[in-house]
């Protein structure tokens, strides 16, 4: 009875996980290939593949820090970016909501400012792993091109 009473028991001492916020942008070059980089070491998945973009900080916008981000880690200024689908995901280290935005327009050259490795990448990819929060923009992606569901 008292094992049972235990067991049943919502556990409200547990505050729920905030969220960080993530700014992500799809580069896509006019024939449709995309940019992915791998995450630099150092960090929680280092060497997995991923689309450019990290934390929102405190009072920025996505698209400001996306245009941050994008100057600190590949050394190009975006044009406009606005968000396109908003995705979450639940990794041990954080629980992250990720604003993704189509970017067609940017300038500078690109410099790999973190140490990571670039590759522009037509569907179906050919590098792997990439990040699991990317998954289902991988996927609309895919959708969007004609193309069956990507094998993961
Ligand atoms: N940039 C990026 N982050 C992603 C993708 N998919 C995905 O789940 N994420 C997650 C991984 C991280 O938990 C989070 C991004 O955080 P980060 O640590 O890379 O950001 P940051 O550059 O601001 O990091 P920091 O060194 O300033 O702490 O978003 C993706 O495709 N691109």
């Amino acid at each position: 009875m008292v094992a049972e009473t235990a067991i049943s028991d919502p556990s409200p001492s547990v505050p729920p996980r905030k969220h960080t916020e993530v700014a992500v942008g799809i580069l896509l070059r006019p024939d449709g290939a995309m940019l992915l980089s791998t995450r630099p070491p150092g960090k929680p998945y280092a060497g997995y593949w991923e689309f450019p973009g990290g934390k929102l900080e405190a009072g920025e916008t996505v698209e400001q820090a996306l245009r941050r981000e994008l100057i600190e880690e590949l050394g190009v200024t975006i044009g406009a970016a606005s968000v396109w689908k908003v995705t979450e995901h639940d990794y041990p280290h954080a629980l992250v909501r990720l604003h993704w935005c189509k970017v067609r327009e940017w300038t500078g050259e690109f410099e790999m400012r973190e140490g990571q490795t670039m590759a522009w990448q037509q569907m179906p990819l050919t590098v792997a792993p990439v990040l699991p929060g990317a998954y289902p923009v991988l996927q609309w992606l895919a959708e969007e091109r004609g193309l069956p569901p990507v094998a993961i």
